[in-house]
């Protein structure tokens, strides 16, 4: 669990993060989104002591973070940046064995999970461990720079703008992965993004951020339910709101028995999904298969059009 409490960082007399409060539980992902300027990447880098505060507490695990010494934190936190940050002149494979060689990890254990973590992000060991940033995408580089944040096994990630310079699709695989990792290794997670939809995709809890303030902070539903200011309604987007409700949930709870015809839709695949295929298709009901094609009935338009609505 990560623990902000009231805490403040000014520059110039001006506070940049204004007495700022949540806490992140164990396991979950904690999403910050705001405006430019409002204070996000600084607040991400108070919790690994890369920027300290003036006031307020961070606690992580209980442990105030300015008892921790800074460097043992950093080991302890995985950090990764919008452009990667790797380091140039090293390899794929000695950027991401920079954590566990200081932490003096034995050579067959780091080779071990410099394979494991390329394999996690779909690079071909043998084709990419000796290779040098240089050599790499921008897409490639990024998940390099995310499979170095989580060498070390980190119980906790600090994202900035980690996917910002992907392209849509790698954007959206790149999210699939995390959420992926994040489910195997339990990791804790705070992410900084200006991508409202990043934000609704990835985050169990979203952070809103204007000028320093921390204007709401609670799980996607309860942004779309009651926004605590205009702002945080303009932001949830009100005329989205009906699909962001639709997109927070899978076709598996809504499915009755029955037949249909037309393509048949996974039933992980989400509401909304599910409603663009039934809109696309002019059809009133689509069957739902398992992932492994098993039929397992269907799901018809009236039946989500009713959970688009304003929940009570
Ligand atoms: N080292 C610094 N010295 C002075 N001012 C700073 C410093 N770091 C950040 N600021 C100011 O603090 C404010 C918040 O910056 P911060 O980078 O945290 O915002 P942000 O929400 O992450 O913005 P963006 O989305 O544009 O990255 C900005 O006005 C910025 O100019």
């Amino acid at each position: 669990m990560i623990d902000i409490q009231s805490v403040t960082k000014r520059y110039g007399g001006k506070a940049v993060v204004d007495s700022v409060s949540f806490a992140v539980p164990e396991g979950t992902i904690a999403v910050l989104v705001g405006t430019s300027g409002s204070g996000k990447t600084t607040l991400l880098r108070m919790i690994n002591q890369l920027v300290s505060q003036d006031e307020g507490t961070i606690l992580i695990g209980g442990e105030d973070t300015r008892n921790i010494p800074g460097h043992e934190l950093r080991r302890r936190i995985g950090y990764a940046i919008q452009g990667h940050g790797l380091f140039p002149h090293r390899t794929v494979a000695e950027n991401i064995a920079t954590v566990p060689r200081l932490l003096k990890w034995d050579r067959t254990r780091i080779n071990a999970r410099v394979d494991e973590l390329l394999d996690l992000f779909q690079l071909d060991p043998a084709a990419f461990a000796d290779r040098y940033p240089h050599q790499l995408s921008g897409g490639q580089q990024q998940r390099v720079g995310v499979a170095r944040a989580l060498a070390a096994e980190p119980k906790i990630l600090l994202m900035d703008e980690p996917f910002g310079a992907l392209d849509p699709v790698l954007r959206g695989k790149a999210q699939d992965e995390l959420l992926a990792i994040q489910k195997r290794f339990g990791t804790t997670i705070v992410v900084v993004t200006h991508d409202i939809n990043e934000a609704f995709h990835l985050g169990d809890t979203i952070a809103v951020m204007d000028k320093g303030m921390l204007l709401q902070y609670g799980r996607p539903i309860d942004l779309l339910k009651a926004p605590a200011t205009p702002f945080v309604e303009g932001l949830v987007g009100a005329f989205d709101r009906p699909f962001r409700l639709l997109a927070l949930d899978t076709v598996a709870g809504l499915i009755e028995p029955g037949e249909a015809q037309g393509e048949p839709i996974e039933a992980v695949r989400t509401r909304q999904d599910a409603l663009a295929a039934l809109m696309w298709s002019g059809a009133d009901a689509l069957p739902v298969v398992s992932t492994d094609g098993k039929p397992l009935g269907r799901v018809r338009l009236q039946t989500l059009l009713r959970q688009a609505v304003r929940p009570q």
